[in-house]
Parts: C-alpha cells; structure tokens; sequence
C-alpha cells in the first residue's frame, strides 16, 4: 500500500469521532472502495473528505471534556495531500520544537487558537498567552478576542507567567472538581518556553488528565540550551525544519506503529484572516453577554412570600462571575455561571457593608436586593427603614405619590434627601425597638429572635443607609450620637433581627469614627464591593481591583482575601417596568389596614393648611396648640407649643431669616382655629418692615372667622402691654399679641414713663410672668437673640419666654443663650430648631411655609 492511503488510513483513525457525527462524510467513505493508489479519483476523494473532516460542527465540540480534532496543515507526499488534525483539547496536547520567533509557529498557534474557539460552544474555552521573547507580539493579531474577553493579556515577565500558572493550577483543581459538563477548557499558549521553573509548571499541567480541563500549546520545546527540557504528557510534537513540519504520534492514536509520527511532512496552516478572527470575536462577544445577561426575574422566587424569616432572610443578587482570573483581568469576561448568588442576614452576616464609587450601580444593587426580599418574605416577616442621605431618588419608588399611589407595603420609614437629624431619629426608634424586643424575649425566656415561637416573632427589619458617610460627617454631637447608635445596634442588633445595610462612596477617613470604625465595622461581616469600592475590603484583597459595572464581589468573612464571590446582577433601573409590576403586586396583597409608610422628604416645604394636625383642631382645645411646623422625626410628628397658663408660655421666633414671619402666622392661625368666634382675640403689631401686609391679611382672616382682632402700632403696642401687665384689673378675654419684628419696639418700650418711672419693658416681663395666668400670650418675631435676651432681662429670665423657634442662628450664641453646652444645630434654609424649655424638648423642624390661602 502506497505511503498516500497509510496516511490516509491513519487519519480517519484519528478523526474516528468526528466521522462518527459527519454522516455525510462517512458515506463518502464507504462509497470510496479500493481505489488505486495516486489515481486522481482517490485524490479527488481525499480532497472532499478533507474538506469535511476540517473540524467538527463549528461551536459544538466540548473540548474540555473530550480532545477535539484541530487541523494543523496539509500533509503532502508524492500523491497529493491531505489535511492533518491533531488532538487538542483536554489531556491533549501540542509542543513545538521552535518558536514563535519562527512566523510559522506564531500563524500556527494563532490558528490553533481560532479553531479551537470556534469548535466549541461559546463560553466554554478561555485562551491565555505566555511569550516571553515576543513580548506578547505574537498574540497582537488575535486582539479582538482579547476585547471580547475570551483571550487574557499575554503574561510577558517571569512574575505575570508564574501570576498565570497560579490561576491555571488553580483552574485545575477547580475542575478537577467539577462535574464533566461544567468544565470550562483553559487553553495555554507558550509562544515561547518561559524560565525553567514556569516550564516545569507547565509542563506538569500536561501531565494532570483530562479532567483538569487544561489544554497546553508550548512553542519552543524542547529547549535548545542546556538542561534537561521537562518531559510533557499526552502531547503530539511537531519539529520543524527548513521547509515542512513533522508530526509526532498524537497521544492515543499514533500514526506510526514504531512512534516516528505521521510519514508525510506537513505544510503549516497560515494565519487566520483578520475577518475570521474579528467574526469569531464578535460572534463570542454575543453569545458571552447573552449568556451572562442576569434579569431581573432571576432574582425573584417562585412563589411570592413564601418564606420564613425566623432564621434569618435570604435572597439571591445575581449569578456567580465564573472563572480563573488570569493575571490583571479576567479572560473569562466576567461571564456568569449559572449558580445564583445568595446573601442573607443571619447570625453569620447580620449587617452589610457596601462600597462603591458613584455610578458604580449601588443604587441598583440595593434595589436588586430589596426587591428580592420583598418577593420572598411577607411584611409580617420583614419590615424596612430605608434612608438616603443624597440627592437623589433611590428610595422614592417605594412611596405613594401623585403619579403612582401604590407603596411597598415592607417600608415603614423612608426618607430621602434626608437630614442627619432624620437619621439619628431612626436609629433612635431602632434602639427603641431594640428594648422593646429584649423584653419580649425576656418574657419568653429566649436569647434570640430566631428562639420565639411563629406567632410571637416580630419581623425582622433591615435598615438601608445610603451614603452613610454623611451621617457621621464632621465631628460634632449629632455624628457622634449617630455613630454611638449604629455601634450599639450593630452590637446588639443580631439577636433581636434589627440588620444593618451601611452603603457609601468612602469608608475611610470618617472622622467621627476615629479609633471606633475596627469596632464597629467588625459587626459587618458581609462586605460587598462595587466598582471602585474595594475600600470595604482587607486592603490586601483586590479582587474588586478590576469589576465593571453591574458586578460586585461579595465577601463573607469582613473583607479578607479568599471569602470572594464575583456576582453579576441585573440592571434594575433597566427592568423599571418589571419592578414597578412587582410592587403593584405587593401592593395588591398587603395586609388589610396596612398604612403606607412614613416619608420624610428633605426638599420638602410643608404647609400648614395640608398639614392633618391642622384639620384635626377644633374649638374647645385647652391647652391650645401653637402649630409652627413639622417635627424631623420617623413620624413626621406635628411641632408646636401647648400655651397653657404656667409663667412664660410665650413663643419667641428668633432670627433674621423671613421665615419668621411665616412661623408666627401659622401660630397664630392655629391658635385661632382652637377658639370659638369671640372666644379670643387677636393684637396684632407689625414692626418689622414688609410685615403689615402679612399682619393685614392675617387680621382680615381671623376676623372673617369672627375672632375680635386689633392692628397695632409701636405706641400701642406699649399701652396694652401696660393694661395686660395690671394683674389687679379684672381678666380680659383670651388675649394672643403677635409682634412682627419685637426688636424694632425698643425705642417705644425703652423710655420711662415721667409719671410712674415704669419702661415699657417693665410691662413687658410682667406680661410674660403673669399674662398666661391671665390668658395673655405673647408671639413674638426678634431677629436678634441678643435683643431678645435683653428684652426678658437678661439670660437669668430666659425662662420667660420658654418656647423658642430658633432660625438662622448660630448654634454657639443659641447655646450661650439657652445655658446648654454642645449643642447640635446647624442653621440652614427650610429647617428651624424647636426649644421648649419647660418641657426640656429640643428638636429639628420643618416650618411651614405659607402660602396666602389659609382662609
Ligand atoms: N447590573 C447592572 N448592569 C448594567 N448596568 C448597570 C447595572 N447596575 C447599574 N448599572 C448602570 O450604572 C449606572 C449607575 O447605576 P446606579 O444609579 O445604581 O449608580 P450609583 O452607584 O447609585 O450612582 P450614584 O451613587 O452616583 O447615584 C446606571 O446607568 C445603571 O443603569
């Protein structure tokens, strides 16, 4: 038999497989019959069948479970030629004898790779390079693979290759581990041998089996210097000389009885078009995004609230990121598994810290979560406070509004934009229910939440901060009080099923948690890193070094190296219109009388008239509330003042901003609507300038309502203060003075009448001690604290005028005034700082505005 027909022989022994699938080919076979050796009929033939057996259904082989057939050349002989292919795959594998400094090794290897890609299904071969002497040039043609992520930057120096064996040992291991059908071949190419210890490292991977899913294409072997080469396992060797390559006994199906190779020297294939490569790239850039794409739907359960939160929550975040990293970016692309990612708050991670630049996509992984939580347990099972200290809209979807009514019947308290005072308000009512728990759990003889039986167990509730930074921002009592919060229920918080959620841009350089942040951070076990977020990692953990957005690494053991899961979940700001199905959903079947939940809204400009306490007030009212405005508290709770008659239940609006006016008509008014007609009257004084509209309107108003009502000027204002001040006269009629601007009476009050030698201020403190006893108030607008402290008569009368409504002051003369030391206030637009000294009350409020439509 000719040389021609052994060979030919020998190559469908090889390719026994792929003929197996190739129906078409094994007919051609069959139909072939003896044919006379060199007969252009049998050369014809080959020529089809070569065609045919050039490789197997393009994207099917899975080469990391069985070696595929790859053509290396065309075998020539006296006869004609014929295609060579040899193994590749797992436990298959390639050396050449030369390197890629040889153009025909670099267009080999190139073409190898192509090939290879191209026979198996996307996404189950990823291609490193080593070339130490081209540095990297013989991988530059293959560039758009690089781009699509299937192929890694080529490891170029001896701490990238030794970088890259790490990975592919680890790969290795991994899938040695791993079931067949989940293996993903890692394809090493050595454009040229690396130093001997990373050769010998290679060269063992050739030795580790099929199952390790390693497939080694070594370029420069053995090593034409001194030393031993290491030998490599099932690996088909190619030599080349001058003009044509010699192929070796491929492993297992050897084309020679005594081991001299295939008998026909090889003419090398050439490189792959640009075309093809771009095509192949492109194609695997595809279906790798269609693959990995994670939805939203992948996070939601089967069955909505299902699920019991006694031993903690649990939702799923998106898919496992799989594969090795090799070397600074993953050859893999970030491609995802197909196993869900799960994170839970349970003993094990109780609290959650997350980081990440801005745009990183924090906003969307908070929703992906909170969203995921809400399908799976109940609101009788888990319960949310979500706070967000940026501009922004984060939360706001959860909230009723005018355009979509429905709310998420999980949130109890949302607040957005918020105060840091809203903040430490709702960590104060978590430590309020943190007491309420420990005694319940007292009551039932258990140490934690998870110990109470079904029916007795409250839900667990997650508070979400965003931007948290903000809330310890400065030094000041409000940062620290905040930071004490969060440390006592971090402490305490995983026992009682209170869990945390600390989001924010920068974990560092927090200046009220010097010396504290170890102590507290160490309750947050779950550390999620976002693009450019590993800040809440170990600073020795880089794995979040290279996300991109839509990926996270969520680590269980606080940060540190090796407790590193990639995930990649869904953009839900992408998904709006499924999340917003799900919530209407939720909404539907929310409990019967369930109340929407408390929003505090930072940007928000509150009026008296839309104000429910307002429509509660009716005639009959004693004390009467003097309403200014809204509390910041998790309630939104009304703030005002009861004027009852104890000495000094008077209100003082202090400050230059205008708001003051406002402040005193929305007392005046409320005080008014507590009155039957006739019951009270109203003196009003307009001192400051651009207040006598506001006083007119204002007296035009009440009068309609039927309230007796005077307007004042300085003058009189003097004389009443003088009859009001005469406790021996007989009572008059509930009696409200409502001074726009007190400061600008200095000139009437201060001079001493001739007759009496009594100052009309002398009148006045007679007035704030005994009128409320008499049924006299005073409200009063000063623009100057220290006019106000003069007019009562110094600090030690302060308490004369006990209700204060503090505006743009600052914090250090209020404090001097009101004897209190650190206080925390920061005076700024929209915002006013509540003191009633009687009943030692001191909080942030939200005026109203007013907007000329009370009547
Ligand atoms: N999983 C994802 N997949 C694809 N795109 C995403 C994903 N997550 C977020 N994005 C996109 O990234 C952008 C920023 O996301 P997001 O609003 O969540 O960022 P952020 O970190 O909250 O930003 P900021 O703090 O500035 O508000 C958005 O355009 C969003 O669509």
């Amino acid at each position: 038999m000719g040389r021609l027909a052994t060979a030919y022989r020998q190559a469908v022994a090889l390719h026994r497989e792929a003929l197996r699938r190739w129906e078409a080919a094994r007919r051609a076979l069959a139909a072939a019959g003896p044919a006379p050796v060199g007969s252009p009929e049998l050369v014809a033939r080959l020529a089809r069948l070569g065609d045919e057996l050039a490789g197997p259904v393009p994207g099917t082989a899975r080469a990391a479970s069985h070696p595929v057939p790859v053509r290396v050349g065309e075998a020539t002989t006296v006869d004609g030629g014929f295609p060579v292919l040899v193994p590749l795959g797992a436990g298959a594998h390639l050396a050449v004898d030369t390197d890629a400094r040889d153009t025909r090794v670099g267009e080999l290897l190139r073409a190898l790779v192509v090939r290879l890609l191209t026979a198996a299904p996307a996404g189950t071969v990823r291609v490193a390079g080593i070339d130490p002497a081209a540095f990297g040039a013989t991988f530059l043609p293959l560039r758009p693979l690089l781009d699509a992520g299937v192929l890694a930057p080529a490891a170029t120096t001896v701490a990238e290759t030794a970088a890259l064996l790490d990975a592919a040992e680890r790969h290795a291991r991994d899938a040695q581990g791993a079931p067949p059908e989940d293996r993903e071949l890692l394809l090493l190419v050595a454009a040229s041998a690396p130093p001997p210890r990373e050769l010998a490292r290679l060269a063992a991977l050739t030795h580790a089996g099929p199952a390790a899913a390693v497939c080694v294409l070594l370029a420069g072997h053995p090593a034409t210097g001194p030393g031993e080469a290491p030998p490599l396992g099932a690996t088909t060797q190619l030599r080349l000389n001058e003009r044509y390559a010699l192929l070796g006994d491929p492993p297992g199906r050897p084309f020679s009885a005594d081991g001299s190779g295939l008998a026909a020297p090889v003419v090398l294939d050439g490189d792959p078009s640009h075309a093809t490569v771009s095509a192949l790239a492109g194609q695997l850039a595809r279906a790798t995004r269609r693959a990995t794409a994670v939805t939203f739907a992948d996070l939601l359960p089967a069955r909505r609230w299902a699920e019991s939160s006694g031993a903690g929550l649990r939702t799923v975040l998106g898919r496992a990121v799989r594969g090795v990293r090799l070397g600074a970016s993953d050859a893999a692309g970030g491609a995802a598994g197909r196993e869900p990612v799960t994170v839970a708050f349970d003993d094990a991670t109780p609290h959650w810290l997350v980081g990440g630049r801005t745009g990183a996509g924090k906003t969307v992984f908070l929703l992906d979560v909170l969203y995921g939580l809400a399908a799976r347990y109940s609101p009788t099972e888990l319960q949310l406070l979500l706070l967000d200290f940026k501009e922004g809209v984060s939360f706001t979807e959860f909230v009723p509004t005018e355009r979509d009514p429905s709310w998420l019947p999980h949130a109890r308290a949302v607040g957005i934009e918020s105060d840091r005072e809203y903040g430490v308000a709702v960590l104060r009512e978590l430590r309020a229910e943190l007491a309420r728990r420990a005694d319940l759990l007292k009551r039932h003889g258990v140490s934690k939440l998870a110990d109470l039986p079904p029916n007795a167990r409250p839900p667990r509730i997650v508070t979400v901060v965003d931007e948290f930074h903000v809330l310890f921002a400065g030094n000041d009592p409000l940062a620290r009080q905040a930071v004490d919060l969060i440390e006592e229920l971090a402490r305490k918080g995983r026992s009682y099923g209170l869990h945390l959620v600390l989001a924010s841009q920068s974990t560092t350089g927090i200046e009220a948690l010097y010396g504290r942040a170890e102590a507290i951070f160490g309750q947050f076990p779950l550390r999620v890193a976002l693009p450019g977020g590993g800040g809440v990692l170990d600073p020795l953990n880089d794995a979040a070094k290279a996300l991109t957005v839509g990926t996270a690494v969520v680590n269980t053991a606080g940060g540190t190296a090796g407790a590193d899961t990639e995930v990649r979940f869904p953009d839900a700001h992408a998904a709006a219109a499924d999340l917003a199905a799900l919530r209407h959903e939720l909404f539907a079947a929310r409990p019967a009388g369930a109340r929407p939940p408390a929003v505090f809204r930072g940007y928000e400009t509150p009026r008296l008239t839309d104000d429910p306490t307002w429509a509660g007030l009716a005639p009959g009212a004693e004390p009467p509330l003097a309403l200014v405005g809204r509390t910041v508290d998790v309630a939104g709770s009304p703030a005002g003042f009861r004027l009852d008659d104890s000495p000094g239940r008077h209100l003082a609006v202090v400050g230059t901003a205008a708001s003051g006016v406002d402040v005193l008509r929305s007392a005046a008014l409320s005080l008014a609507r507590q009155h039957a007609p006739g019951t009270a009257r109203f003196l009003f004084v307009p001192l400051a300038p651009g207040t006598t509209e506001t006083a007119d309107d204002l007296a035009m108003t009440l009068a309609a309502a039927g309230h007796p009502v005077r307007r004042l000027d300085a003058a009189a204002l003097r004389a009443h203060l003088a009859e009001l001040a005469d406790v021996s006269a007989p009572a008059p009629a509930r009696t409200y003075l409502v001074v726009f601007g007190m400061d600008a009476a200095a000139g009437a009050l201060g001079a001493s009448d001739p007759a009496t030698f009594r100052s009309g201020y002398d009148d006045l403190r007679a007035v704030l001690r005994h009128g409320p006893a008499h049924g006299v108030h005073l409200l009063g607008w000063w623009r100057g604290l220290r006019r106000l402290t003069e007019d009562v008569g110094g600090s030690q009368n302060r308490d004369d005028v006990a209700c204060l409504v503090a505006l743009n002051v600052p914090a250090a003369d209020l404090g001097l005034h009101l004897g209190v030391h650190d206080l925390a206030y920061t005076p700024r637009d929209g915002r006013a700082l509540l003191v009633d000294r009687h009943e030692h009350r001191t909080a942030l409020v939200v005026p109203f505005v007013g907007d000329g439509d009370e009547s």
